[in-house]
């Protein structure tokens, strides 16, 4: 067909609340009910082939309850990623030779599937692996989804539209190429919508892909894989492959034709990676986009309204047990405002509740694993022992039955300890305390107290405190807000990433980010070509 077609404008999918007694809330609970019966075999797909991988196994279990194992998966080995780069590789021309509309039909496609008969399978499958509750879920997998798949697919159509100027006698044009070679999607296991951005923006753009998912996220991953597969996806352009990762990037990293990283996950795994690139020679420079850790803000003029601050630090720090990149884990508030919230701010958290998110009445679930369990037990123990913290809520953490963490407030004196620097990915809160008149040095101190700078947020109805926070903290946060929490970006409306050690900041689900997976020829046609050598000035 020749035509220029023109893709359907995105809105944002709305958000179900699954309330009591709705048919959704009914639906969802039956799905969740056949998922945990089952026992999944979590395989690898290449070249459309499913088949386990052949390393150690892994099993893939309910965070909130350790002993029911979901699924197993096993380690890819390096034969195995050989052989998922080998499928993309063989899968490339064809697939960057379909046009674009039809490579964004199967995306379009998915979307619709997702947002209707696929809906209750992630969510359910996202609740119960990853320990996200109804709504967790339905924000992720279902709604932040459907508005990657459909808005790169409208943001893609305006890079192929833009087009060089062209002077008299000559046509100018751009042929948005994909790489040349394959990307490498490493995804995170908090979000399943990342999970499934990660590798389906560079393949619509024209490239094919190797996927490694997060075993903790597996569950899910292989859900997404069967959804792409149902919208029509051909065989090898997306191939996942299992596992820790550490064998897939033996191989993936060392190919000659890796053309791209696009990663999610922890600074310090991108930091390796990067280094590996850094060292390595490839056909082309691989384009390397990672969004990684954070420490994010919330810092309160005194002038701030106190209710919409107590819900935006508890939303903020604790819905899905502070597992958020953007997630509020250092607070800064002055006294004359603590002194008005901290009872209602304690109270809010201790009553929250953590539990099996099967139980729809539980605010939260667990934390993903075994590994960050200890790592939040061990934070929580040297905040207590530390003579400038004090845990004024939460404080504990049970693995009896899940991993459980309680969500934790710890007022620290210090603005440089610890609770103020390092991400610990969990439900703590750090809070800050400040006589009212030192906001701007506060200000000041927090913009470089953290590596990172992924989000933050900023409290006042005073405009000149916002403006001058906002000046100072130009470079210390990529998702930056005024009076709301640091969290729940939307896509399209809040293009999402941040800079420093928290990543490439090249904003998931916006054109800048599937700029990054294309390498554009300019062509340009000169009708009639000059036929004469010599210029004017030589007479
Ligand atoms: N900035 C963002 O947009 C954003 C979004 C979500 C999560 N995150 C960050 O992600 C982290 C939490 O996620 P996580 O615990 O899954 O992160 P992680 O870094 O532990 O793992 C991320 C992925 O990398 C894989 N991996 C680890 N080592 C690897 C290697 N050598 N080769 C290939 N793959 C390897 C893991 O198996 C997983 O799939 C936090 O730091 C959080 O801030 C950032
Ligand atoms: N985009 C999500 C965070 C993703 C990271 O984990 C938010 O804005 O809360």
């Amino acid at each position: 067909m020749d035509a220029l077609f023109n893709v359907p404008e995105p809105v944002n999918e709305p958000v179900r609340g699954y309330a009591p007694d709705t048919s959704e809330r009914a639906n969802l609970e039956r799905r969740l009910g056949e998922l945990a019966a089952e026992r999944h075999e979590l395989t690898m797909t290449i070249d459309g082939e499913r088949r386990m991988a052949a390393g150690e196994p892994i099993d893939v279990v309910q965070p909130h309850r350790h002993s029911h194992v979901l699924g197993v998966t096993h380690n890819a080995t390096t034969d195995d990623a050989a052989r998922a780069v080998a499928a993309a590789k063989r899968a490339a021309p064809a697939w960057r030779d379909l046009p674009y509309s039809e490579r964004a039909a199967v995306f379009l496609r998915a979307a619709d599937l997702l947002s209707g008969p696929w809906r209750d399978t992630l969510n359910a499958a996202t609740m119960l692996g990853q320990s996200k509750t109804a709504i967790q879920a339905e924000i992720d997998s279902a709604c932040e989804l459907i508005d990657f798949l459909r808005f790169n697919v409208y943001f893609g159509q305006r890079i192929l539209a833009d087009q060089p100027r062209s002077s008299a006698g000559v046509w100018n044009r751009f042929d948005h190429r994909p790489l040349e070679g394959f990307v490498y999607a490493i995804t995170p296991f908090n979000f399943t919508a990342i999970a499934g951005n990660l590798p389906s923006a560079p393949a619509l753009m024209g490239n094919t892909v190797l996927w490694k998912p997060s075993p903790t996220q597996q569950l899910a991953a292989h859900y997404t894989m069967r959804l792409f597969e149902a919208a029509g996806l051909p065989a090898g352009v997306i191939n996942l492959v299992t596992g820790d990762g550490l064998a897939t990037s033996e191989v993936a990293l060392a190919d000659p034709d890796l053309a791209g990283i696009h990663f999610t996950g922890s600074t310090a795994v991108f930091r390796t990676l990067n280094r590996t690139v850094a060292e390595n020679v490839y056909r082309s420079y691989p384009r390397v986009v990672g969004e990684t850790g954070g420490k994010d803000f919330i810092i309160a003029h005194p002038s701030a309204d106190p209710a919409p601050l107590i819900t935006a630090m508890v939303r903020g720090a604790f819905e899905f047990q502070g597992q958020k990149c953007s997630a509020a884990s250092r607070a800064y508030i002055p006294a004359s405002l603590w002194s008005q919230i901290k009872d209602e701010v304690v109270a809010t958290t201790e009553a929250l509740t953590y539990g099996d998110v099967t139980d729809f009445t539980n605010f939260g679930g667990a934390v993903i694993d075994r590994r960050a369990f200890d790592r939040l037990a061990a934070a929580l123990d040297r905040i207590k022992n530390s003579s400038s913290c004090t845990v004024v809520a939460g404080g504990t953490a049970d693995d009896t039955e899940g991993f459980f963490v309680r969500p934790t407030i710890v007022e620290c004196t210090d603005p440089t300890h610890e609770v103020f620097t390092t991400e610990y990915f969990g439900p703590i809160l750090a809070v800050h305390v400040f006589p009212d008149e030192r906001y701007d040095e506060v200000v000041a101190q927090a913009e470089s107290a953290a590596p990172y700078a992924l989000t933050g947020s900023i409290f006042a109805t005073d405009r000149q405190a916002v403006e001058r926070a906002s000046h100072t903290l130009r470079f210390a946060a990529g998702n930056f807000y005024i009076n709301d929490k640091p969290t729940g970006a939307v896509v399209g409306q809040q293009p999402f990433g941040g800079g420093r050690a928290s990543g490439t900041n090249d904003k998931a689900g916006s054109w800048h980010n599937l700029l990054r997976w294309t390498s554009p020829r300019t062509i340009k046609e000169t009708f009639v070509p000059p036929t004469d050598h010599r210029y004017p000035h030589m007479g």
